[in-house]
């Protein structure tokens, strides 16, 4: 099994180039196969999920053809397969997609319940209450969502909890149902303007995307278009935070400024410094920092994929932070792991109490999930000893090449797999 080893306690400096963003690449390749004609899509990030879903893409009959690492085409012409068994594609989360994609063109879907990181019981009631409410008959059985509509017509869904999935699945479904679909409650989050502009550019008629109401009226056939996946800010936040935590100076590239506000205040409040460019932050962090008050939110609030993140910096810095976790119930574990670094953490429920300390001391810990596992590598690498990461499979499903962008930016880390390797990288650092 591959770990990261990281020897910490250096400031991280640098330039590093941001990916495209997983959670709106996954939507728009699954989005891709509604159409017969030929889709490019550029700026795909390189990670796992990704590779997963382009395997069950083809293996349900579409051409994809990898022009590059982050390059693809799709056409879905010679889809004659509706059904979706395929092993590892029940574990991504965004399996769930096919079927909104599949039900919108093919009127007929069956996929495996969805994964994905295990942080909370994850239901996705409200799809199936959205594709229903356009006309489709939907039901579970051996762990299967099999949805089939004779006809699919417009209707006014009102959701009963705000969901990034949902509002997307649904989005899409209706992009091809008969007459007006109006939603309410839905999700604001960029990846979901995102697809919503992408469907847009294959013919779809879908506007109000990032307010609160969706209105889409259906069109009966979609058409060829190319299109750049929008910057991860997921990603992004991630080395701001390490910046932050490692008392670094390191410059983002290639975001929107205005995807990551909610973090940019977060950092502000703590003592960092930050400079927004058009298409880059800088963020500097000298000095003692100072705690805070987090609650995450739906977009444009702080965002529950950067809670760890941030959790891991606020356990460096002076005082005592609290953390509300209000999207998932099950997102603190890593704060086990962390306190066998030495963290003073206080988990109750949806909320975290974090009494700073000074520093950290190296362990060897477990990603319990995706974002958990990235903010355990930024708390190595804020750490003056040796720190282990295992189970790094969860953080290579959303992050490309993490630890050489590390390095681009002075962090020692390498990947590893056998004690040998460790050995070898413990005599090299001293
Ligand atoms: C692949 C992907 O894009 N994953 C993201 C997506 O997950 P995902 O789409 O699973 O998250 P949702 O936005 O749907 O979930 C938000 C909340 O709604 C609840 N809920 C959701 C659907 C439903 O039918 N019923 C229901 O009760 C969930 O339990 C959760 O409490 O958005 C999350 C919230 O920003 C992010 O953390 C995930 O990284
Ligand atoms: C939780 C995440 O992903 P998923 O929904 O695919 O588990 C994430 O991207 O942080």
């Amino acid at each position: 099994m591959e770990q990261y080893i990281i020897k910490g306690g250096h400031p991280l400096v640098g330039e590093v180039e941001i990916g495209g963003a997983k959670n709106a690449a996954l939507a728009i390749l699954a989005a891709a196969i509604m159409t017969d004609e030929t889709v490019k899509i550029d700026n795909l990030p390189d990670v796992n999920d990704i590779n997963v879903l382009l395997d069950a893409i083809a293996g349900i009959g579409a051409t994809v053809n990898r022009i590059d690492r982050h390059t693809v085409t799709i056409n879905g012409r010679g889809i004659h397969d509706f059904s979706i068994e395929y092993d590892y594609i029940k574990k991504i989360r965004a399996s769930y997609y096919l079927l909104g994609a599949m039900l919108g063109k093919y009127k007929h879907a069956e996929v495996a319940l969805p994964g994905g990181c295990n942080i909370g019981s994850r239901p996705i009631d409200q799809h199936l209450k959205g594709f229903r409410a356009l006309g489709a008959e939907v039901e579970i059985e051996y762990g299967k969502i099999m949805a089939e509509a004779e006809k699919l017509v417009g209707k006014h869904i009102y959701f009963d909890v705000v969901s990034v999935g949902a509002t997307i699945n649904v989005m899409m479904t209706a992009a091809m149902a008969d007459g007006l679909t109006i939603m309410e409650n839905v999700a604001k989050e960029p990846h979901v303007v995102d697809v919503a502009n992408f469907l847009n550019s294959m013919g779809a008629n879908i506007r109000g995307a990032g307010t609160d109401v969706i209105k889409i009226r259906g069109v009966r056939q979609l058409h060829s278009t190319e299109y750049s996946v929008i910057p991860d800010q997921i990603e992004a936040g991630t080395f701001m935070f390490a910046a932050a935590a490692t008392r670094g100076d390191v410059t983002v590239l290639n975001v929107i400024p205005k995807h990551l506000e909610a973090t940019i205040a977060k950092l502000e409040e703590i003592g960092c410094e930050v400079e927004e460019f058009d298409d880059a932050v800088r963020v500097v962090s000298k000095g003692d920092l100072t705690s805070t008050h987090v609650k995450t939110l739906p977009y444009p609030g702080f965002p529950t994929d950067m809670q760890p993140q941030i959790g891991v910096t606020l356990a460096l810095c002076k005082g005592t932070s609290t953390i509300t976790e209000s999207i998932f119930e099950n997102r603190f574990k890593y704060l086990d792991e962390l306190a066998r670094m030495g963290a003073n953490v206080k988990v109750e429920g949806n909320s975290a109490t974090i009494e700073g300390v000074e520093k950290f001391s190296g362990a060897r810990v477990s990603a319990p999930d995706l974002r958990a596992g990235a903010a355990l590598c930024i708390a190595g690498l804020a750490t003056e000893g040796i720190t282990i990461v295992d189970d790094i499979v969860y953080i290579q499903r959303g992050y490309e090449r993490f630890e050489e962008k590390l390095r681009g930016l002075g962090g020692i880390i390498e990947k590893v797999e056998t004690e040998k390797e460790i050995q070898k990288f413990k005599l090299k650092v001293g």
